[in-house]
């Protein structure tokens, strides 16, 4: 098992009120598998994949990551994981504005220890003919195609994707999805996706739901169908 969260909590709090919590969180995902988790705004999806990431702490439980516990770490320990093993997928890109796009790439590949090769994840999401173009000349599919060309290129085991169609349009959002499905046969990498739209949940091989901060739904999806099936 690649992934393991074991009895998982995380509370935030203001002045003396816990404002919201994460409750018992238990889940597993195997090697290359696509996990969905979907739920309402608020109920704790960005929470749960900044935990697995190695962004925000859990308070208890714990999150198991090919044999080590995250939480054990301290925090250039988890750093150096988060450096290696995660590639993050923002709604918004999040590319670097004035760097070009193979200079955005480099940025990641830099800090990683086992990169892939800039060019040859550019030529996989279809973009090494813009490597010299800045962010602000691509559209928003072409800018989110270079940033899971940067995800990728860390050559990380975890691909986390928060909402990362909810920016675009049908024709190019199935695109994306097509390259996720893409990089998830071709590299083996287990992609966690936090969508609002149910039917992405389609193409992944385990389906997780979240309400208020507590999983109301975990179930291996049995009837899992490529990108291009996906509809909505
Ligand atoms: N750093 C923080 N400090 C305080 N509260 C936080 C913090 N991060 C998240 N929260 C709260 O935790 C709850 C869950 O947030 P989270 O972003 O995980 O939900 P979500 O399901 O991803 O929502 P959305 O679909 O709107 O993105 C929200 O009520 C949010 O305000």
């Amino acid at each position: 098992m690649l992934v393991q969260l074991k009895n998982v909590n995380k509370n935030f709090k203001s002045m003396q009120n816990i404002v919201f919590s994460l409750n018992s969180i238990n889940l597993e995902a195997d090697k290359g598998e696509i996990v969905t988790i979907l739920g309402p705004s608020g109920s704790g999806k960005s929470t749960l994949l900044n935990i697995i990431g190695g962004i925000d702490r859990a308070d208890s439980g714990s999150i198991i990551i090919e044999g080590v516990d995250l939480n054990k770490l301290n925090d250039k320990e988890i750093t150096k994981y988060r450096r290696n093993n995660i590639g993050y997928i923002f709604q918004f890109y999040n590319l670097i504005p004035n760097l070009n796009i193979y200079e955005n790439i480099e940025v990641s590949t830099n800090i990683s220890e086992n990169p892939l090769k800039i060019e040859e994840v550019l030529d996989g999401v279809g973009m090494l003919d813009k490597r010299n173009k800045f962010p602000q000349e691509l559209s928003g599919g072409e800018q989110q195609r270079v940033s899971i060309a940067r995800a990728i290129a860390k050559n990380p085991k975890i691909l986390l994707c928060d909402e990362p169609t909810g920016a675009l349009d049908y024709k190019t959002a199935k695109e994306i999805l097509n390259l996720l499905e893409y990089v998830n046969s071709k590299y083996k990498t287990t992609i966690f996706i936090v969508t609002h739209n149910t039917a992405i949940s389609r193409m992944s091989d385990r389906i997780i739901r979240l309400r208020s901060g507590e999983i109301v739904e975990n179930i291996k999806n049995n009837n899992k169908i490529s990108a291009k099936g996906v509809e909505w």
